[in-house]
């Protein structure tokens, strides 16, 4: 069984990428982080777009709907809530569809090949998320990759340093599994980078920083505080939105 990472979603595009593979999709900071906050709280399924149109169509389609997500780390006009964690946090969302558009994270889950078995994954629940891939991987005797979502595609230090720990997650639960170059460089990120030194280093710690979200980074770099690890269980055919759910028995076939 193979492990790899790519620390940006365009690597997919330069490489043969296969559908059977389980794909760990992170963005620390903060859509992976969010989702999963959002499942924590309640949320029935999250849709995930690709744009700030695609996402407004389907908020306006089926009533109900809580229009969330960030442009440029900023609430959109017409949308009905953020990209902030810690808002969340404090919200009861149960039996909640949320629809989601970020600027990296929603499209990265895009990126891995269609109809390919996606985990949200993130510091937040990252034991967790490593476990179910790995169960995942051995029930289907196939491969894990980890795609971190960067930041408008560029390498963004803490989703490397969250790739890197859930690859040493990975190795610890399982002998089994052959690791890339990807992994090493990964896991030294991480040894060097753990989520005190993201905190001041991460150039998007210092913007959430800059725009007063202490509280958020406060649940992007706290490890292992939930076992909830969304998975996408299709597309929504009238949208082409990416439905996600919780928990993984959720996930008939994509
Ligand atoms: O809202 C976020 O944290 C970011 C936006 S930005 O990169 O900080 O402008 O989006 P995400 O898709 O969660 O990385």
């Amino acid at each position: 069984m193979q492990l790899r990472i790519y620390f940006n979603p365009a690597e997919l595009n330069f490489v043969e990428t296969s559908a059977e593979d389980i794909y760990i999709v992170i963005d620390v900071m903060r859509a992976t982080t969010t989702m999963t906050i959002m499942f924590e709280q309640g949320a029935r399924h999250v849709l995930a777009a690709q744009s700030l149109e695609q996402a407004l169509e389907a908020g306006q389609r089926v009533p109900g709907r809580i229009l969330c997500g960030e442009y440029h780390t900023k609430t959109p006009a017409g949308f009905d809530f953020g990209n902030s964690p810690a808002e969340f946090a404090r919200m009861d969302l149960t039996d909640q569809e949320l629809v989601l558009t970020t600027s990296n994270g929603t499209r990265a889950l895009f990126a891995c090949p269609e109809k390919s078995i996606r985990l949200v994954g993130c510091f937040y629940n990252g034991t967790a998320a490593a476990s179910t891939a790995l169960a995942l991987a051995q029930e289907k005797r196939s491969n894990i990759a980890i795609v971190c979502a960067a930041e408008y595609g560029y390498f963004a230090l803490e989703d490397a340093a969250c790739a890197g720990y859930l690859a040493k997650e990975l190795l610890s639960l399982s002998s089994d599994l052959t690791i890339h170059d990807s992994i090493h460089s990964a896991m030294t990120i991480y040894e060097n980078y753990p989520p005190a030194a993201l905190l001041e280093k991460a150039q998007s710690s210092l913007d959430l920083l800059a725009l007063g979200q202490q509280k958020d980074l406060e649940y992007c770099l706290s490890k292992n505080n939930s076992t909830c690890v969304p998975v996408v269980t299709g597309i929504e055919a009238e949208t082409g939105l990416l439905r996600l759910a919780y928990p993984v028995s959720e996930l008939v076939s994509i």
